[in-house]
């Protein structure tokens, strides 16, 4: 992607400058927007930097795994035939005529009488039918049962001496066989697979390095606000702490993207576009927080409405929920980078995000957009009150099939917001929930 000019933006509001007449269903924004999302391209990816990516090609297996015979004890290569009949009191006696480590290339050949000492992974001798394990021997000890391999070439460095064999062992007992893990020519993982570390984990066993997926979303969170001060800095009169920039880089990371926070923007609608402008050549996705209501500095709307041009269209409009009401959505810039414009208060930027960028997010991915665990739970508290007409999502605990409200309604609560682990869901239709009776709940991660 190259940097683009201002004029590359354009966006369009859904009716009055209050922000259209129409208000939208929750779910009316959720398709609106899935259906403007396409899946990323395709790239090639190291392993580590697919994690939790969708893979677009089925992976075959270039070579069995295990890519040779091989021992899954520490312990004596032998002939099954050479230890039958073998006990504590009558052992078999064996001479050890070899020593073979995990990542061994030389095999010393296992004759009639003989056993080679032979470690866990290392590959299994010519001759070999069983490995018997040290605890079944006297270690070359001269003793009783072992509880552990002698040093290599015995005690005295001086060569191998004799094992005593306690047990018999069946033909193939305590071998791994070539290709018992997966076969050449078999799929290891089919396109669609998400990558995560038992996926990676095999994908570097068949010698992959690199993988073609979907990749991570690039996310650029813009806050907005001339009152904003970062943490870390004093607060003027009147100032408050961006949080938002921070709660929405956090949420956009814990969806799965890469995000980038760039500081609060003031309300200058020419200082936004010039600064939304710079951010496009990094971005795949862009959210911003604030300015999208009806006050008189509501940069973002503001700078995203009446842009005329071919390329991109943001709509603002207002939705039946609480919190959450007024959004925007759209695509900016010649690359259609879609743009979500979250309204400022805390809550409804997180509620925003939960409820419409982690799914596009995901969308992007090329995942169900879904992924939160919505779960029906006892409101022993009950809700007084709810906006008719509008979904409204509390803040709530979570715990054994309990729900308990935490914080009011208000959109500022951050502290309510941090306690919770859910959202209490009530439907448009309902205005108060009684005390004991059963909720939706949305499990946040
Ligand atoms: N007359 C009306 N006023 C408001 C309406 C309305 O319909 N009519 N809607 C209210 C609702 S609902 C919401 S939500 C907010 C949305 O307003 P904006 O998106 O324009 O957001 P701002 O005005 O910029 O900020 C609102 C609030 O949030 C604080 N804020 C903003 N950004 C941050 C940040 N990065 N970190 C922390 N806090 C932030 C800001 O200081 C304000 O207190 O509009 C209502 N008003
Ligand atoms: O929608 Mo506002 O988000 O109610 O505070």
């Amino acid at each position: 992607m190259s940097p683009r000019r201002c004029s590359d933006l354009s966006s369009e509001t859904d009716g009055s400058a209050a922000g259209g007449d129409r208000v939208w269903s929750v779910d009316e924004h959720l398709d609106d927007i899935l259906g403007k999302i396409r899946p990323l391209e395709p790239i090639e990816l190291q392993l580590l930097d697919a994690q939790g990516c969708v893979l677009v090609e089925d992976v075959v297996v270039p070579a069995a795994l295990p890519p040779f015979d091989n021992s899954s004890m520490d312990g004596y290569a032998v002939r099954t035939a050479d230890v039958a009949g073998a006990s504590e009191e009558f052992p078999a006696v064996l001479t050890v005529v070899g020593d073979i480590a995990a990542g061994s290339a030389e095999l010393p050949p296992v004759g009639p009488g003989e056993a080679v000492r032979i470690m866990t992974g290392a590959p299994l001798p010519p001759g070999a039918e069983a490995v018997v394990p040290v605890e079944w021997t006297d270690g070359e000890s001269g003793e009783g049962p072992a509880v552990t391999m002698a040093e290599a070439g015995g005690e005295d460095g001086d060569g191998f001496g004799e094992v005593r064999v306690h047990r018999p062992v069946a033909a193939r007992a305590h071998i791994r066989d070539r290709g018992s893990d997966v076969a050449a020519g078999e799929i290891a993982a089919r396109a669609g697979t998400v990558l995560g570390p038992a996926q990676l984990g095999l994908l570097a066993a068949i010698g992959r390095a690199t993988v073609t997926v979907r990749p991570r979303p690039r996310v650029v969170v813009l806050s907005t606000g001339s009152e904003l001060v970062p943490p870390g800095e004093p607060l003027g009169e009147g100032r408050i702490h961006d949080s938002n920039s921070f709660m929405l880089t956090a949420c956009a990371r814990d969806a799965g993207a890469l995000a980038y926070r760039v500081g609060a923007v003031d309300d200058d609608p020419v200082v936004f576009r010039a600064t939304l402008e710079d951010q496009l050549v990094r971005a795949d996705a862009v959210v911003t927080s604030g300015g999208v209501s009806v006050g008189a500095y509501d940069v973002v709307k503001e700078a995203l409405t009446g842009l005329t041009g071919a390329e991109g269209k943001v709509s603002f409009r207002r939705l039946a929920m609480q919190p959450g009401k007024p959004q925007g959505f759209g695509r900016v810039g010649p690359d259609r980078v879609p743009l979500f414009a979250l309204p400022g208060n805390p809550v409804s930027s997180y509620v925003s995000f939960e409820l419409f960028v982690r799914p596009a997010l995901r969308a992007l991915m090329g995942l169900p957009p879904a992924d939160r665990e919505t779960v029906r739970a006892v409101c022993a508290d009950g809700v007084k009150s709810s906006p008719a007409g509008k979904r409204q999502f509390l803040r709530g605990r979570y715990a054994d099939g309990e729900v308990t409200p935490v914080g009011g309604a208000g959109s500022h609560l951050v502290k309510a917001l941090a306690d919770a682990n859910a959202l209490i869901v009530v439907p448009e239709d309902t205005t108060s929930v009684d005390p004991g009776a059963e909720v939706e709940v949305v499990l946040l991660g």
